[in-house]
This record gives structure tokens, sequence and C-alpha cells, in this order.
């Protein structure tokens, strides 16, 4: 089973960075200057500097052709996760797809699993999810991640395949709570940050997760995912290292929300996008959920920190 890793942003890189210590692997990058000077330097300079590609990893920008049981691991932020699919339709076909994205669409609200069963029925697919940064894979540290698949035996194929000597994989077949942890606790560190950055304190931040936590696992619920998927990696685990690591990009807009600073709009923060897409489901699904909806309002601007913590603290008072 060949490897080939769709996007050399820093997950894609961090990712393939790791597996080529197994095995040859190929990073595929849409600009071909880029890609150039990636195989030339050995190194990405843009999103993991310092960091030097092992002997196995070849970078290019000719798409990989799929064949039978070749994996290619899709690093491409949520929002783009469809146009992907879409545009190399032919030569993904045969290939295993391992999502690797967090996020929930907007406009569809399908997770990255709906989306490749929507764009591409009948394609193999599985979902790797849980808490690592790209940096700290790729610098070799230990991180343990989740293989979310429907067919019980390609998740075992898969799990064999992509753990390796720094990511040990756990396999599920929750795919629907695989998917969701790893999309909602991004929302809910945004709100951290933002109650951090406001100085609200660790108190506050701690209500936060929590109750975000409860958010997470009603939303969870109604969509018929097990609650145990999100005590995992794919929720609880990446909640924390999310909500606490200023290594997060979403915690990092969340503390420039709550600080009153302007945040880069070219980074990637999946949160910001899959905020909206939450609240705009919920109420088909008969769902409260007040942090995700604050979120929301802050990323409009139109709350201060202090007066959706307010609001937050002023709720009709009820049962844990
Ligand atoms: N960076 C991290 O620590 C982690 C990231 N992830 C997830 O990985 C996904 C990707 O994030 P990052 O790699 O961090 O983002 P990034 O911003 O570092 O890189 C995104 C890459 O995707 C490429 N890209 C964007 N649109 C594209 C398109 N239409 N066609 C081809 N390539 C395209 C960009 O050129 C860039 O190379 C996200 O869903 C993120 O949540 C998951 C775990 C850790
Ligand atoms: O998903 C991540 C950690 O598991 C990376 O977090 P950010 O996208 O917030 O940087």
């Amino acid at each position: 089973m060949n490897i080939s890793v769709i996007g050399a942003g820093a997950f894609g890189t961090a990712l393939a960075i790791s597996l080529a210590a197994k095995g040859p692997v190929r990073l595929w990058a849409r600009d071909a200057g880029q890609a150039r000077e990636m195989q030339e330097r050995r190194e990405n300079a843009r999103y993991l500097p310092g960091i030097a590609f092992p002997p196995g990893l070849e970078v290019g920008a000719d798409f990989p052709q799929g064949s039978e049981h070749a994996i290619m691991l899709l690093a491409v932020p949520m929002q783009q996760l469809r146009g992907v699919l879409n545009e190399r339709a032919e030569a993904l076909d045969g290939a295993v797809l391992v999502a690797c994205c967090k996020g929930i669409e907007l406009g569809s609200g399908a997770g990255p699993l709906s989306v490749i069963t929507d764009t591409l029925p009948g394609a193999p697919h599985a979902l790797l999810t849980g808490p690592s940064f790209a940096s700290d894979i790729a610098r070799g540290l230990p991180t343990a991640l989740t293989l979310a698949a429907s067919d019980a035996a390609q998740g075992r194929r898969l799990q064999e395949r992509l753990s390796t000597r720094n990511i040990r994989l756990y396999r599920t077949t929750d795919v629907i709570g695989a998917e969701l942890g790893g999309a909602l606790k991004n929302v809910v560190a945004i709100g951290c940050g933002a109650a951090i950055g406001a100085g609200l304190g660790a108190s506050a931040r701690a209500a936060l997760m929590t109750r975000g936590y409860a958010e997470m696992q009603r939303m969870a619920r109604a969509m018929g995912a097990r609650t145990r998927t999100l005590a995992g990696l794919s929720g609880f685990g990446d909640l924390v290292l999310t909500c606490t690591s200023e290594q997060s990009r979403n915690y990092r807009l969340g503390l420039a929300i709550g600080g009153g600073r302007e945040f880069d709009s070219g980074i990637t923060v999946e949160g910001a996008a899959t905020a909206r897409a939450v609240a705009a489901r919920a109420p088909d699904l008969g769902l409260d959920m007040p942090i995700t909806d604050t979120v929301v309002a802050l990323l409009d601007r139109r709350v201060t920190p202090a007066d959706a913590m307010a609001r937050l603290l002023a709720r009709p008072l009820k049962e844990e």
C-alpha cells in the first residue's frame, strides 16, 4: 500500500515526515514552485521551518494517481475538501481516502467523511483525527490519535499501516463521533482563547471547556454518535490540547478576539466556519448550543468577551 499525502501544509507535511521513516511517502503540493523548493531544501520552510525531511519523503506538484489499495491522506482545510475531491476525482479513483481535516462544511453541515461519500460514492474512506500539533509530530514527539473507519477490517489495516514510531493510533468504527469531536473542540477553543485573552481567568476557561464538552456530547448524541467516543482522543483529548495551548491557531484566534487584536486571515482556523455551520444546524436538531452561539457572536464582533460571559452566567440555572 503506497502512501501519498494531499496538501503540503503543516499537518500534511508532519504526517508525511513521520510516515516516511517507515517507507516511501509522496507529498503533493498544488504549487509547483513551492514543491520544488521543498524537494530541494528538504524542508517545508513556510509551515515547519528547521525540520529536515527524511530520505523517504518525495515532494511534487504532479497529482499522484490512485491505484488499488493506495492510501491518500487528505490534509487540506475542511472548506477546501469538496473542491479537491471534485477536481481530482479521476486520480483518486481506487485509492483508500483518509481525511485528516477537522471541521463541518458550511452550507451542507457535512463532516469530512460525508463530503467524501457525497462526492466519490463507493470510495473506501477513513478519518485520522485527535490531539496533535503538526510541529510535535514532525519533531518526533509522542502522540496518540484516532483512526475512525466504519469498515472495521479497513480500520485495522489502516491502524497498522499509519501507526509510526511517534504516532500511536487507536481505532473506532464510530465515524460520526470522531468527526464531531475533532470539529467541535475547535469552536470551544476559540471561546476559551477569548476568555483568557480578555483576562477573565482560568476558572472561566474551565467552565467553558466543561460546558463546551457538554455541548459536544449533546450534538454527538443527536447525530447518532456514541458519547464514549467523545470521551476519547478525538473529543476530550483534543479539547484539552486545543483549549490550553498557544500552539493552537483556534485558541490564538480567541486570544486575539479577547485582547481586541486583529488576526491574520490567511491562517487556517477551522473552528470559525465550523461554529457557523453548527449554529445553523443546531435548531433543526432541537439543540441548545449557547457556547457555540456565543463564539459566532464573538467572531462577528457583536459582543465583547466580558458581555458574552456575563450573558452565559445569566442563563437560567439548571441541573448539571
Ligand atoms: N496543524 C496542525 O497541528 C493540525 C491540523 N489538523 C487539520 O489538518 C487540516 C489542514 O490543516 P493544516 O495543514 O494545519 O493547514 P495549513 O494552513 O498549514 O495548510 C493547508 C494546506 O492546504 C493547502 N490547500 C488549501 N486549499 C487547497 C486546495 N484547494 N487544493 C490543494 N491544496 C490546498 C494549502 O496550500 C496548504 O498547503 C485542518 O483541517 C486541520 O484542522 C489536524 C491536526 C493537527
Ligand atoms: O487540531 C489541532 C490539534 O489537535 C491543531 O489545532 P489548531 O488547528 O487550532 O492549530
